[in-house]
């Protein structure tokens, strides 16, 4: 297998070289040159198999033995071995129209930790084998830095450096990232939103010298290895339903930078039998905007009872927007171009059908969500996070009479204790959590200025 740029200006590379470089060297994001197609005889020999021994299979089809088989099992398996449930990803069974995976039981206590605990062993193993360099620089709107920061703590010939918006994070999230006192880890506290956060590293990234000079690697969903993760609990998900084959199984997912939506539209590409994926945001509606009316164009950011998704500008929208013009990266640059020169872009006519048959969206209101949290609870006594409330919504949306929808939780309730607080629900920390808030914290604030950042990432790294 090789990897191909969406921009079409990078030579071909090993599955190696491309979780180390990235954002592609032009710009772009890096893609399989082709996505291998699982059989339906394949999928039905995986029902019995555990998560771990599916992320095995998965990623032999992308792997092309670079890694051996036994390094990459000792890396599955330890990176599974700190998560709360034996399942990894348990299933929850709401009713019979609907499933909960929970994705909340690694040691964050969000999604982000199935990728990223795996991505930290994987760094991990390549600094060790092929001697590089490793210093991490990633944005997050609260869970990945959290999770890659937890990931890679510790590990020799890591440094680790997040950039968060100062004060747009929930007070969990940002204990989870600054009370790690680890000589490797940097939280940069940035004034501004999310999306400044990722402009600032994509320019970083973008410039080769600096790029080169400090060996930046990415954990953000830029990085394919963390869709290619994802894409495990999206085939265990569905295997784990007995007789889904026969079902119309939708799968409901809580959105914002479009990475864990977008593994389930590669999932899907494999050959998993997924009937509609849907697409869930909140008040940042770009993602429903686009899905109902073709044009994509970030609009002023809303800070919302969901913050982690309270995104603009969805870094892997580039790679669906490739194989929506059918992997033409001569076309989808253009696209690009013309999303940063006249800051939007819209798609028409066919290829607007083939958008909406590939994705429903809905934006959440805000009152919605803490509806929706509240009525679950009462209902159902299953206390759900804003995120997945959103992802709950958008299923009772468009879950069809007869469908069964699958709905990720993205996140445990307790890192959004401020949103829970206004349904009037008090819920009590697991003990993981509550031993966070006596801890010092550890980060320097600094003004949204690229200048000063790349002082301190000087600092840093040098
Ligand atoms: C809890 C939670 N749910 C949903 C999302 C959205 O996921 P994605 O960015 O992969 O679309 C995020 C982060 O982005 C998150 O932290
Ligand atoms: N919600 C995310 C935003 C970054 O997304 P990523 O999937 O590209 O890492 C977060 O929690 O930081």
């Amino acid at each position: 297998m090789e990897y191909i740029s969406t921009r079409g200006n990078v030579k071909a590379k090993g599955f190696i070289d491309t979780v180390l470089m990235g954002l592609a060297d032009d710009g772009g994001l890096m893609v399989p040159f082709q996505i291998p197609v699982i059989s339906p005889e394949k999928l039905a020999e995986w029902r019995s198999l555990s998560f771990q021994e599916l992320f095995l299979e998965i990623f032999s089809y992308y792997t092309n033995d670079e890694i051996p088989y036994d390094a990459l099992k000792e890396m599955v398996y330890t990176s599974y071995s700190n998560f709360r449930a034996p399942e990894v990803t348990p299933l929850h069974k709401v009713n019979n129209s609907l499933y909960v995976l929970e994705l909340f039981h690694g040691p964050t206590f969000a999604f982000k930790d199935v990728a990223l605990q795996f991505m930290g062993e994987l760094y991990s193993y390549i600094a060790k084998v092929r001697g590089e360099i490793i210093h991490i620089l990633g944005a997050t709107s609260g869970d990945t830095g959290a999770a890659a920061i937890q990931g890679v703590r510790g590990k020799e010939g890591i440094k680790i450096c997040i950039l968060h918006p100062h004060g747009k994070v929930s007070k969990v999230q940002e204990l989870q990232m600054t009370t790690v006192d680890d000589s490797n880890v940097l939280n940069l506290s940035v004034e501004g939103n999310f999306d400044d956060c990722q402009k600032v590293i994509k320019e970083l990234f973008a410039d080769l010298d600096f790029k080169g000079k400090y060996h930046l690697r990415a954990i953000n969903s830029i990085n394919f290895v963390r869709i290619l993760a994802q894409t495990v609990y999206y085939f265990y998900a569905y295997l784990q339903i007995e007789g889904s084959d026969e079902k119309k199984i939708n799968i409901s997912v809580p959105s914002g930078n479009f990475g864990n939506i977008f593994s389930g539209y590669l999932a899907k590409k494999m050959g998993l039998p997924v009937n509609k994926l849907i697409i869930a945001t909140n008040e940042n509606n770009i993602l429903e905007r686009f899905v109902n009316t073709g044009e994509y164009k970030p609009g002023s950011f809303t800070s919302t009872y969901s913050p982690s998704m309270d995104i603009q500008v969805a870094s892997n929208f580039e790679r669906y927007l490739y194989y929506l013009v059918g992997e033409d990266a001569e076309k989808l640059s253009a696209y690009m171009s013309k999303l940063q020169t006249e800051g939007k872009i819209t798609i028409a006519g066919e290829a607007l059908q083939q958008v909406q048959a590939d994705f429903a969206a809905l934006g959440v209101k805000n009152q919605q969500c803490l509806d929706t949290i509240g009525k679950y609870n009462e209902e159902y006594d299953y206390l759900l996070d804003p995120h997945t409330a959103c992802g709950i919504a958008a299923y009772e949306q468009f879950n069809g009479a007869g469908e069964t929808a699958i709905t990720f939780a993205t996140a445990h309730p307790a890192k959004f204790d401020e949103s829970i607080a206004l349904v009037g629900i008090k819920q009590e920390f697991p003990e993981q959590i509550a031993a966070l808030f006596s801890l010092p914290q550890h980060q320097t604030v600094v003004e949204h200025d690229k200048d000063v950042i790349v002082r301190e990432l000087q600092a840093f790294y040098e």
